[in-house]
């Protein structure tokens, strides 16, 4: 093992220890927080993505309403909210996703490093390239191996050798917390493997494009906790290279991972959702400004 991996698991081991610790960097124990606390988060971490005054529409009907959100780089950023207040809406206007539905369009600005997304002149496919997706339910291409699975995009671009594509496929799976369990059955079906690693499979395939941000809208809520587990091992390696965003409906998942909280809330039905919340995430599990937050972070609702 290179000195450069050694001491990446020697940072996730020590990270690890602090939050089953339930101590910050600063010391500080939340009793609410249970084992799960987070470091504190610098507040002006840059920011690479930047929402203005967004608005989403299925058709005639507004599904959010004003949102304004900045996703800070090589953090985690956890979107939650009751069921129904446009949180897997809200992660597809990041990279144009939405627009693939049918009658569905935004109102508003979101740039990525400064860029607007949706400017005239932007090529949707190529904003997918830069802000990579990971679905709830794990797709892997089914008729293609392991190995072919993680490459295929790549191969829809110039012609690469195989050295480096064995080296993207060993990196991708690394980062992905699945490289031990699948290097010597690189050939096997995709599907062949359990859904927890088939969902790590489409996490290294993701990352084989190099986005500059990863989505992922509730990657882990069919997968059993060891699996779930992986998962968030793996997206605690990411951060050091990229910037997640991740819809969850796993209060401790979110308190786990993320450093930055969203909470999304409706007001009534029918009406549109809302960014109610955003802040670190300590400070949204511990003591939020509103009191539908803490209702909801608490389990009074949702
Ligand atoms: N394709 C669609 N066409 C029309 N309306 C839609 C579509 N997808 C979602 N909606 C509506 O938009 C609103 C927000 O839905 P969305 O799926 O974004 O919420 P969510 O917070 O992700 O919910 P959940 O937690 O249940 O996944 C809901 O009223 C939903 O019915």
């Amino acid at each position: 093992m290179d000195r450069e991996t050694l001491e990446r698991q020697q940072r996730r081991e020590e990270e690890r220890k602090r939050r089953d610790s339930g101590v910050s960097d600063t010391g500080r124990r939340d009793p609410r927080m249970g084992s799960h606390q987070q470091p504190e988060v610098p507040d002006n971490a840059p920011a690479i993505m930047e929402v203005r005054d967004l608005d989403m529409f299925y058709g005639s009907f507004k599904a959010l309403q004003g949102v304004n959100m900045k996703i800070r780089k090589n953090h985690i950023t956890a979107l939650i909210g009751p069921s129904g207040c446009g949180k897997s809406t809200y992660i597809r206007s990041l990279n144009r996703m939405h627009e693939i539905i049918p009658g569905a369009r935004v109102d508003g600005h979101v740039t990525l490093d400064g860029e607007d997304i949706y400017a005239s002149d932007v090529d949707p496919v190529r904003v997918r390239r830069r802000v990579g997706m990971v679905f709830q339910k794990p797709n892997p291409f089914p008729t293609m191996s392991i190995y072919d699975n993680v490459v295929a995009g790549l191969k829809l671009g110039r012609k690469r050798k195989k050295s480096e594509l064995d080296e993207v496929v060993e990196r991708t799976l690394t980062q992905a917390a699945l490289w031990g369990e699948v290097k010597d059955k690189l050939k096997a079906g995709g599907t062949s493997l359990s859904g927890g690693q088939q969902q790590r499979l489409c996490i290294a395939r993701t990352l084989a494009m190099e986005p500059e941000v990863i989505l992922m809208d509730e990657p882990a809520s069919a997968l059993d906790p060891v699996s779930t587990q992986k998962i968030e091992d793996a997206m605690l390696e990411l951060k050091e290279f990229y910037t997640v965003v991740i819809v969850t409906h796993n209060m401790q998942q979110a308190s786990r991972v993320s450093d930055y909280t969203g909470f999304f809330f409706i007001t009534d039905q029918g009406q549109p959702g809302q960014l109610w919340e955003l802040d670190r995430t300590e400070k949204i599990f511990s003591n939020p400004e509103r009191k539908e937050t803490e209702d909801y972070v608490t389990g009074r609702f949702g």
